[in-house]
């Protein structure tokens, strides 16, 4: 067993000179200390947002991961009997670090109250330093952190083993930790962790695949229908939809491939042939690495695999899917609370038009496709149309079709419309504003008649549709002057989603930090040094997460592993405008309730800090955190 780390002189020389000689510690526990230096984060630190997560606020944040959480629980409550007799905690985090839960021994409890290992308690990286929960959630692998490992000082009496439970596009939900004496916790307990962790993912992937072909995959035949099966799911058109880190390790992938690859760039084979070949839904698949068996898993039914929020119509067969979901479908929703999507899947399954406002480069489509990819129609067609961007004259033909000589240039055989092209699933109407107004009295008529005239007086045909609209244009200012018609502005606008511009979203550094993990800087080991992250919070980004995820990619794109960033590797241009950018102004009242909450931990947790920066009492702050959570 590898001897407690001390590492006095390890501590010492890095607290010095920020470098270390090769071989004093684990490669993956000297990058999370160079990433806690870049954060700021002094090893000394004796406390640093000690305060407690509210009951209330903690009751919600359960709440927030109540699906994953009862599916872990069979799973955490065997992992609490095989270490309590050793003394040692079990403590559940979920995707922030935050802690959950806890199940222990009574002995080591005090000690972790103590610690500050408690629910309630933020372990993220950037708040406690290196530690086995903070680190797993930023490696998205899981991590023994002992002794003198910790990056704090203060946590030098603790070990931790921790793996993060990860959905199956790859993103963390939560952590699963185990904790006590340095002596007891070792490479065997993290081994304990992850094995309960692989149970908890394969139960998360199966209520997510339904719809999905899902192959169970291991190199052994016998193993196949046993926890030690790997999984991979492919859409209609056997694109890679869905995957688990185990069967990606034996295919030599990672996460990124979902979206990415086909069933014929992993296999050699369309999954037809496969299917065919082996008559039957068991066989041996060729990858690059070797052979490995394969069954292709019964389909789930959709009632028993959904939450209930999420349960609606019967899904169609996934094989009538002309679009299919989108590879990015699972994109996260970058600093927006979660509640908005579910609330928007519930008005499109009620079949009320969802109509979502925002600046440019907020999200609307982003979110338009996360809605149809969380909605019963995900296996159904997805069709967008940019009413910006048709020639007036067109727009028309391209919604309804038109019949064939319908007009000068139209097609012989005519065309069926956009419209009917999405017959069963959602059309998302971009830039609705721009529709012309003799456009907007066809679209009603469609909207309140459920049938489609198309153009040239074809016999009407009826259409199955769900409508997702967006606009960055202020729809009630245009029909008060006219340009927007009243009757179908009432249609659209029930409930209107209006995403907040990226710099009323909270904490620009953390929605950075987390959209920098998702496109693999953490895995390249790219720094995006505290500096650089103070410069992008004073800066009001006007092409909002457009413009952030498009420099955070050419950040990616033009330094190599390793390098920590700081504001002279920015674009000169750019980095002159966010110098000379005022410091943002704390006074703007965060729009959603994960923006407050943001705020809230900038400020430790302390209501009265947070309601102060905001220059409004502590009742006004808790009552905005009511409203935006109803
Ligand atoms: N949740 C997200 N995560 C990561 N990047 C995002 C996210 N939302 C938007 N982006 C980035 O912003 C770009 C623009 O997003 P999107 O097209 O959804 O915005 P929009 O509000 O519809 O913009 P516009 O009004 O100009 O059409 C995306 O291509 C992507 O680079």
């Amino acid at each position: 067993m590898r001897p407690v780390p001390d590492l006095t002189e390890a501590r010492r020389l890095f607290y010095e000179t920020a470098s270390l000689p090769d071989g004093l510690l684990p490669p993956s526990i000297l990058q999370s200390w160079r990433r806690c230096r870049s954060f700021g984060l002094p090893m000394q630190a004796r406390t640093r947002n000690e305060e407690r997560l509210e009951a209330t606020e903690l009751a919600r944040r359960r709440e927030a991961s109540a699906d994953w959480l009862s599916l872990a629980r069979p799973q955490v409550d065997t992992l609490f009997e095989q270490v309590v007799d050793d003394g040692l905690v079990v403590v559940v985090a979920d995707g922030q670090g935050l802690i959950l839960d806890e199940l222990g021994h009574p002995a080591f409890l005090d000690r972790a109250e103590r610690l500050a290992l408690t629910p309630g308690m933020a372990w993220g990286e950037t708040i406690r330093g290196t530690n086995a929960i903070g680190t797993a959630l930023a490696l998205a692998d899981p991590v023994l952190v002992r002794g003198g490992e910790h990056y704090l000082e203060r946590n030098r009496t603790l070990a931790c083993a921790a793996s993060p439970i990860l959905d199956p596009f790859g993103q963390p939900v939560g952590v699963v930790d185990v904790s006590g004496p340095p002596r007891r916790v070792h490479a065997g307990r993290l081994q304990q962790v992850d094995a309960a962790v692989r149970l908890i993912e394969q139960r998360l992937f199966d209520v997510a695949r339904a719809g999905w072909m899902t192959l169970a995959l291991h190199p052994d035949a016998s193993q196949l229908a046993t926890p030690r099966a790997g999984r991979l799911a492919f859409d209609a058109q056997e694109r890679l939809c869905a995957a688990d880190r185990r069967a990606l390790g034996w295919l030599g992938r990672d996460f990124s491939a979902i979206g990415h690859c086909r069933f014929a760039d992993l296999f050699g084979e369309t999954l037809s042939h496969w299917l065919s070949r082996s008559g039957q839904a068991t066989g041996r698949l060729t990858t690059s690495g070797g052979l490995l068996s394969a069954r292709l898993l019964p389909q789930m039914a959709l009632a028993a695999s959904l939450p209930s929020s999420s349960r609606a119509t019967p899904p169609r067969p996934v094989s009538a899917n002309p679009a299919g979901p989108r590879g990015d479908a699972a994109a996260t929703l970058a600093g927006l609370e979660p509640q908005w999507l579910a609330r928007a899947v519930r008005l499109l399954e009620a079949d009320i038009p969802v109509l979502v406002l925002g600046e440019t480069g907020v999200g609307k489509d982003r979110f338009a496709q996360a809605l149809h990819a969380a909605s019963s129609r995900a296996a159904r067609p997805f069709v967008a149309v940019n009413c910006a961007a048709l020639p007036e004259g067109l727009v028309e033909a391209e919604l309804f079709g038109y019949e064939e000589g319908a007009f000068t240039g139209a097609r012989r055989q005519g065309s069926r419309g956009r419209l009917r092209e999405a017959h069963g699933g959602v059309v998302f109407l971009d830039e609705i504003g721009d529709m012309p107004l003799a456009v907007q009295a066809r679209l009603l008529r469609v909207l309140q008649e459920r049938v489609v005239c198309p153009l040239g007086g074809g016999a009407p045909q009826p259409v199955d549709i769900r409508l997702v609209c967006a606009t960055h244009r202020d729809l009630k200012a245009m029909v008060a002057e006219g340009s927007f018609r009243a009757d179908l502005y009432y249609r659209l606008c029930h409930h209107p989603f209006r995403l907040p511009p990226l710099r009323a979203r909270g904490d620009v550094g953390a929605i950075a930090l987390a959209l920098w993990q998702a496109h693999g800087g953490h895995r390249r080991n790219i720094v995006l040094s505290a500096d650089l992250l103070a410069l992008f919070r004073r800066y009001a980004w006007p092409g909002n997460l457009r413009e952030l995820d498009n420099l955070l990619r050419t950040l990616l794109a033009l330094y190599d592993d390793g390098t920590v960033l700081a504001p002279r590797d920015l674009p000169d241009t750019l980095r002159e405008e966010m110098e000379d950018a005022e410091p943002a102004q704390p006074l703007v009242m965060p729009a959603s309730v994960s923006a407050l909450e943001a705020h809230l931990a900038r400020h430790q947790g302390n209501m009265t800090a947070a309601a102060r920066a905001l220059g409004i009492s502590r009742s006004t702050l808790y009552r905005r955190m009511a409203r935006e959570r109803a």
